[in-house]
């Protein structure tokens, strides 16, 4: 014993005391039986968290169940091969029906829904008046009372993250707040029996404390649940979030209004790494927005609750003195809180250029490589690198400094002040004693004790809920900061889709402002007779809106026969692909009037072939997919014999199958690339092709062979070429002449028999002055090996070429 209490320094008495205690507890454990009262709350709460994970687990089980038994339909009552036919069927509600391929022999049933036009027409609104409101708050001389800039944006951002109250994200935010209550109402429970059960401990009354001990060990279990429901709700609502918000982007930026391709273009609208703000930024926006419920609504809920409570306890005094301290260091705190918000987004911004020009180097690398252009790829690198490191760094020290003084004034200054009103009641009990009972019969240290007692037991009550009150306030303040790097966020989302709307605009004329007053060209779709160009004029949008340079001026051509062919003929930069820029809908057609067969009908095929990822397959019938192309009642035998049309069925001989996946940008020649757009002209097999110098690559004679076989299959073609050679396969020609500072075009009709003597003779001049270079060509390799020597004579043609002195001196 001695040494023991050598050990743990304790005095003997104070040994003795503890073992009496012990003793005592024994004693009472043993001589009363612990009686549990089954309608208190801690077992009721047991019992209900009990039955409700059963009943989730039943409905989720059945759930499950249920969807595997529609799987299994699916996939064996029906027929595979036909419900893959009717892979994308429009449902009555408009939303499209696919069936995906899952696994080996099975398939998968996904519903798109129908994307909402009308709201996207009705919603632009909203984002045009955000901000002339924001303009008219600017310029009003008084200002505004309340204004901020970012509750605006979020309200209507809101209505796309929770469109409908009867929503999937609508139940889940109730179910947070449900839990977020039901959370601090436990915490309450939790406080309580925490003070009764050291009472018990200090009056040694085991039978009681074991009670509590039970009860304890039962409130835990729904005190966890809740916790854990909380941050899965956290997860289920951010994830509902991004579903709506991707969802609503891809709609807008993917739809027939081509918003990918405006808003990637370099003006005052284009968003610079849109890719980040699309995958990034909005995953951002909606973990910060779902975790700013819980980090603010629990300690939001926890104070209300706990001052309720504590105001019983400790006064109305007690408790305006706490919120005072709280509105004081959070006006202090506020004011010494760097721009999160700022620094985030300027940091998403240089993450994303850093990314940018890592990809640039990853897609461009055969170039770069032939250029051996490593060292300037380094040195932006390392720039890019640099910049963003220099942001971090001064985001790292920005934030040790603030750090320093939100855990000084959160974490100690509020505790201690918490204990100070925690212990108020006491001190003030000692001063001015409170009225008792006539207690005469007992003797005063009994009196004692029992006071001692619910003194300690209210304090651990009181000191529990203060430091949770301290605990619920910091963490309030704490999230002052989440809601700054919110506010950024939320910035970087609305700008986006502000940018979106804009460029979404029928008539979006490349402005920064959501006018198109400058677009007054007319295009007629369905021009079934052939194509017709009215005062026509070919302008560059200017980038910050309207009209810019333009190209060539007031064409007016008709072809009223769709079988016929156009050439546009024209110098390099003189405005042809421009031409089919117009035509595709994707620059803005400001002057003139457009007939033209109707979209569906019309393939352009652009300089540069896009390869997309995906199989060998893929690539032939771009843009359809797979299931498209069953839909068509194609199968691979006909993209076998398309493959054998454009000369390149040793493709498949060469790859073994169409299922091979591989990087085709970087596996086809040029000349291979070209053939493979023809390939998909002949899949798509639509009335008219453009063809935008898409022979430029491959050999005359094969060149001839596509365009003949272009004709046989009875598809019309206008093709934009700066070669002459290339009019005999068409039947006009729009020529576009650059004349001394001056552009101006001419049309030529070569179904007539006076044209078509002309061109004839124009051609055969190309072709003697092409012959001529070829032996000058000669020509001069011979000159070349005679002057080294590697040539003894030299025939009669080269030697004119020589200067005298050359032919008589003695060879290299
Ligand atoms: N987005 C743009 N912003 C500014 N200028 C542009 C833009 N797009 C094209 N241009 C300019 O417009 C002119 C015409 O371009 P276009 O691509 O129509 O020429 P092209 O006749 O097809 O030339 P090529 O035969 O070389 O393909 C060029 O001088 C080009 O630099």
């Amino acid at each position: 014993m001695v040494t023991v209490s050598k050990l743990v320094g304790m005095k003997r008495q104070d040994i003795k005391n503890v073992l009496l205690l012990l003793q005592e507890f024994v004693v009472t454990y043993r001589d009363n039986k612990v009686k549990i009262n089954y309608q208190s709350r801690p077992v009721i709460l047991f019992l209900a968290t009990l039955v409700a994970t059963a009943g989730f687990g039943i409905f989720f089980t059945l759930k499950n169940i249920l969807t595997k038994y529609n799987e299994y339909l699916l996939n064996t009552k029906l027929n595979r091969p036909s419900l893959i036919r009717q892979s994308s069927t429009i449902l009555k509600n408009g939303s499209r029906e696919i069936f995906i391929p899952k696994g080996k022999n099975k398939v998968t049933r996904i519903i798109i829904p129908k994307p909402n036009l009308d709201q996207y027409a009705a919603d632009k609104y909203l984002y045009k008046n955000f901000y002339i409101n924001q303009q008219l708050i600017q310029q009003s001389p008084k200002g505004i009372i309340f204004n901020s800039k970012f509750l605006n944006q979020l309200s209507i951002i809101w209505r796309i993250l929770i469109p409908k109250f009867y929503s999937r994200n609508t139940s889940l935010l109730l179910s947070q707040c449900f839990f977020l209550i039901l959370r601090t109402w436990l915490s309450l429970l939790v406080a309580k029996l925490d003070g009764q059960i050291v009472k018990n401990l200090i009056a040694a009354n085991g039978k009681k404390f074991s009670r509590d001990l039970i009860y304890w060990l039962l409130i835990a279990f729904p005190a966890s649940y809740t916790n854990a429901a909380i941050k899965y709700l956290d997860n289920r609502l951010s994830l509902g979030f991004r579903t709506n918000l991707t969802r609503y982007i891809h709609d807008m930026y993917l739809d027939k209004k081509m918003s990918y391709y405006k808003v990637n273009l370099n003006n005052s609208n284009s968003i610079e790494n849109i890719d980040q703000y699309i995958t990034q930024d909005i995953s951002k926006f909606c973990d910060s927005l779902s975790g700013l419920f819980s980090s603010m609504g629990k300690p939001f809920i926890d104070l209300i609750f706990f001052s309720v409570y504590l105001r019983d306890n400790l006064g109305t005094g007690a408790i305006i003195g706490i919120f005072t301290n709280y509105f004081i260091t959070a006006v202090l705190l506020k004011q010494s809180t760097p721009p999160f918000g700022k620094l985030s987004s300027k940091r998403t911004h240089l993450e994303g250029q850093f990314f940018n020009q890592q990809l640039n180097l990853m897609n461009n690398c055969e170039e770069i490589g032939f250029y051996k252009g490593s060292l300037i790829e380094k040195v932006k690198l390392k720039e890019k690198f640099r910049g963003l490191m220099n942001h971090v760094n001064n985001e790292i020290n920005i934030t040790l400094n603030y750090g320093v003084i939100e855990d000084y004034v959160l974490k100690y200054t509020w505790s201690a002040w918490g204990y100070v009103f925690a212990g108020l009641p006491v001190f003030l009990d000692e001063i001015w004693p409170k009225q008792v009972p006539d207690q005469s019969d007992k003797s005063l240290s009994q009196i004692q004790r029992v006071d001692e007692r619910k003194n300690m037991r209210q304090f651990i009550i009181n000191k529990r809920l203060m430091l949770s009150l301290a605990d619920a306030g910091s963490r309030l303040m704490y999230s002052i900061k989440d809601v700054n790097q919110l506010t950024g966020h939320t910035d970087r989302v609305f700008n986006l889709l502000t940018q979106l709307h804009k460029v979404h605009s029928p008539r979006y004329d490349f402005g920064s402002k959501f006018g198109y007053s400058d677009i007054h060209g007319t295009i007629q779709n369905n021009y079934a007779k052939g194509i017709r160009l009215e005062h026509f004029s070919v302008i560059i949008p200017s980038i910050d809106g309207g009209e810019g340079i333009p190209l060539i001026s007031d064409i007016t051509i008709d072809i009223k026969d769709n079988n016929k062919n156009l050439l546009i003929l024209g110098p390099n930069g003189c405005g042809k692909t421009s031409i089919s820029r117009i035509m595709a809908g994707l620059w803005p057609f400001y002057h003139g009037l457009l007939s033209k067969p109707n979209d569906d009908d019309i393939f352009y095929l652009p300089q540069k072939t896009y390869f997309t990822t995906g199989n060998l397959r893929d690539q032939i019938i771009y843009p359809f997919s797979y299931n498209d192309m069953l839909e068509m009642g194609y199968n691979d035998d006909y993209l076998y014999h398309i493959l054998r049309e454009v000369k390149l069925e040793y493709l498949l001989k060469r790859e073994g199958n169409f299922n091979v996946i591989k990087e085709w940008k970087d596996v086809f020649s040029g000349g291979e690339k070209q053939r493979i757009s023809i390939a998909r002209v002949l899949f798509k097999n639509p009335k008219l092709v453009i063809l935008d110098e898409s022979t430029n690559a491959v050999s005359t004679d094969v060149e001839d062979y596509l365009f003949e076989l272009l004709r046989t299959k009875r598809i019309s073609f206008i093709t934009l070429s700066h070669r002459p050679l290339l009019m005999k396969y068409h039947d006009f020609i729009l020529e576009i002449k650059d004349e001394q500072d001056e552009r101006s075009w001419e049309f030529h009709d070569l179904t007539s028999v006076e044209n078509l003597k002309s061109i004839d003779k124009e051609i055969n001049e190309i072709e003697v002055k092409l012959s001529q270079t070829e032996k000058w060509e000669l020509r001069k390799q011979e000159i070349e090996l005679y002057l080294d020597g590697k040539n003894e004579g030299i025939s009669m043609e080269a030697s004119i070429e020589l200067p005298k002195d050359i032919l008589l001196s003695p060879k290299r």
